[in-house]
């Protein structure tokens, strides 16, 4: 269940299982419905099973290259025929000509998008996916993004940025260490911790614009009614308390949580 309606708000219910192994997934939730970009950053130590669950793979440009030097070594499988991703989107400034090369033989689909020099390569990847699913599908896909954090800095601010322009899809920003996504306030929030896979240090605060009242429970510092901007109070080094965090706000805000060491 994901949607339900408490008080005329609508509630949006957030799981990380699509981190757990395969055997401990829920059959029909957003576990098994997902897409998966592929940034141009080392690749995740839990990639091969996001990889293999995943509905479609799309690389943005370089995340390509990651797929072509990494992942078979990841597998102990030196046979780069195994994965190979559906689409490679962006402005096809970084991916290497051998990997374009490979990759179109083996059916990849690249869409060069390189005229395009005012949005990100991930946006063009967001984009194309929502072009791509059919409006009653929409509400239930969820895109995983790997490589999104660490590193450069202005890209990570331009992957958040993705975050709030496309605030009605659930896209999860993932590095080794952590994911991020953003609770819109359009719903109030229901987010089933995966123990196993997460936790238990996580944060929640808006960017952009503050909050005047968020109230959470299931934490250990939780908020109440309480107001959250930059150059006041933001909540960063708090820990999950329960299975089920709530959240309401009159603003989006970002939640990230740390991730286990997981392979
Ligand atoms: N160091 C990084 N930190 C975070 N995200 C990154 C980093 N490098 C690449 N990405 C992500 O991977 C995507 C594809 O990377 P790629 O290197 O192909 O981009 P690019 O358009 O060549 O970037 P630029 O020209 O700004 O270096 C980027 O749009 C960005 O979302
Ligand atoms: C105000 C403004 N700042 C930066 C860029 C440059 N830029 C933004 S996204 C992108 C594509 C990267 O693959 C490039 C080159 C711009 N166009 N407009």
């Amino acid at each position: 269940m994901l949607w339900r309606t408490i008080r005329s708000m609508e509630v949006m219910a957030h799981s990380s299982n699509f981190l757990l192994p395969k055997l401990h997934q829920p059959a029909k939730t957003p576990a098994n419905n997902y897409t998966l970009v592929v940034l141009n950053q080392q690749l995740p130590r839990f990639m091969p099973r996001l990889w293999a669950q995943a509905k479609m793979r799309i690389c943005a440009d370089g995340g390509a290259n990651r797929v072509f030097d990494e992942m078979s070594q990841m597998k102990n499988d030196l046979d780069r025929n195994r994965y190979i991703p559906e689409i490679i989107e962006g402005d096809m400034d970084s991916i290497r000509p051998e990997v374009k090369r490979f990759y179109s033989s083996q059916g990849s689909k690249i869409s060069d998008k390189s005229h395009n020099q005012e949005t990100t390569d991930l946006h063009k990847c967001i984009s194309s996916i929502r072009h791509r699913t059919p409006d009653h599908e929409k509400p239930n896909l969820c895109v995983l993004v790997t490589g999104a954090l660490g590193g450069r800095f202005d890209h990570e601010a331009a992957n958040i940025n993705v975050l709030y322009v496309f605030s009605d899809m659930r896209i999860v920003l993932l590095s080794d260490d952590c994911l991020i996504q953003l609770l819109p306030k359009t719903h109030h929030h229901e987010i089933y911790i995966e123990s196993s896979v997460e936790g238990p240090h996580c944060g929640i605060f808006p960017i952009g614009a503050p909050s005047t009242s968020t109230t959470t429970t299931g934490l250990k510092w939780n908020l109440s009614d309480a107001e959250m901007r930059f150059g006041s109070m933001i909540s960063t080094s708090n820990i999950v308390d329960s299975d089920k965090v709530t959240v309401q706000s009159d603003a989006d805000l970002l939640w990230t949580i740390s991730l286990r060491n997981l392979t």
